[in-house]
């Protein structure tokens, strides 16, 4: 169970400091699939990373499983930032480098910046990434570079990366933004799966219709604040009212 209370966060912007998140409270937990909707701009991909421990935050509490990752301000310790991985729209693979050496070296951030330096491998890495690769119908695709690989193809290799590294929350910010709609239903019902039969923690921004069907839950939210927490399903008028999205 990962528990957020009260997460404040603000950015400077050309001098001026403004309050995007205002103090968000929730609580989470293995095999959940949350979709984060809400008006452009209003906090959804600072929440995700914040989340994913990719940016410091202001001030709060964050637990996980009960220990505290969070308490005030800062970015976490780098034990729990490998347990949480930050998918992005176009996932930041390095173009001229295979899947497969993608997958190993790993995603900044979750990785260490001296294993990442070092790019030190073990036979045991080799074959874990080769085995999630095969799982996600990579196989053919672990020596290309990763410039050569469709959009959908990228984002699952990153979803790779994010496992074979240890990641037990996957935090994905529009993943599917750009996707024709048959490439972003199979990234869309990977990570479905991934809740289902691996237990994994999903937070994703998308769009309604696709958060109404692929997600065991939704959060609405506005103005840096968390307006509606609904089981998935779809939303009524009034919910859609609520965050400003009719
Ligand atoms: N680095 C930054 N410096 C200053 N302000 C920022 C920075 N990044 C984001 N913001 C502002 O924070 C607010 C929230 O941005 P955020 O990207 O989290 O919103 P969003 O809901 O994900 O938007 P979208 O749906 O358009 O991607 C916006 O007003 C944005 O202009």
């Amino acid at each position: 169970m990962i528990k957020v209370n009260n997460l404040h966060k603000s950015l400077t912007d050309e001098g001026n400091k403004r309050h995007i998140l205002k103090g968000i409270t929730t609580q989470f937990e293995a095999g959940e699939m949350i979709g984060i909707v809400g008006p452009s701009g209003s906090g959804k991909s600072t929440l995700l990373r914040c989340l994913a421990l990719r940016e410091k935050w202001d001030n709060g509490e964050y637990t996980w499983d009960g220990n505290s990752v969070i308490k005030g301000g800062g970015r976490g310790p780098q034990k729990y930032r490998s347990k949480c991985a930050y998918l992005e729209q176009n996932p930041s693979l390095i173009i001229d480098k295979t899947a497969l050496k993608n997958v190993l070296i790993g995603q900044a951030g979750q990785v260490s910046r001296l294993r990442r330096l070092v790019g030190m491998v073990r036979s045991d890495d080799y074959m874990g990434a080769m085995d999630e690769l095969e799982k996600y119908g990579l196989l053919d695709k672990a020596k290309l570079k990763a410039g050569n690989l469709s959009g959908g193809e990228k984002q699952r290799v990153a979803i790779c990366r994010a496992l074979v590294h240890g990641a037990g929350f996957i935090a994905a910010d529009e993943p599917v933004i750009g996707l024709d709609p048959k490439t972003a239903e199979h990234v869309l019902n990977t990570l479905k799966t991934l809740c289902k039969e691996q237990d994994k923690i999903v937070i994703a921004a998308l769009p309604i219709e696709l958060a109404e069907k692929f997600c065991t839950r939704i959060w609405g939210i506005i103005d840096g604040e968390l307006r509606l927490d609904v089981k998935g399903r779809r939303l009524t008028m009034d919910e859609k009212r609520s965050i400003d999205l009719v």
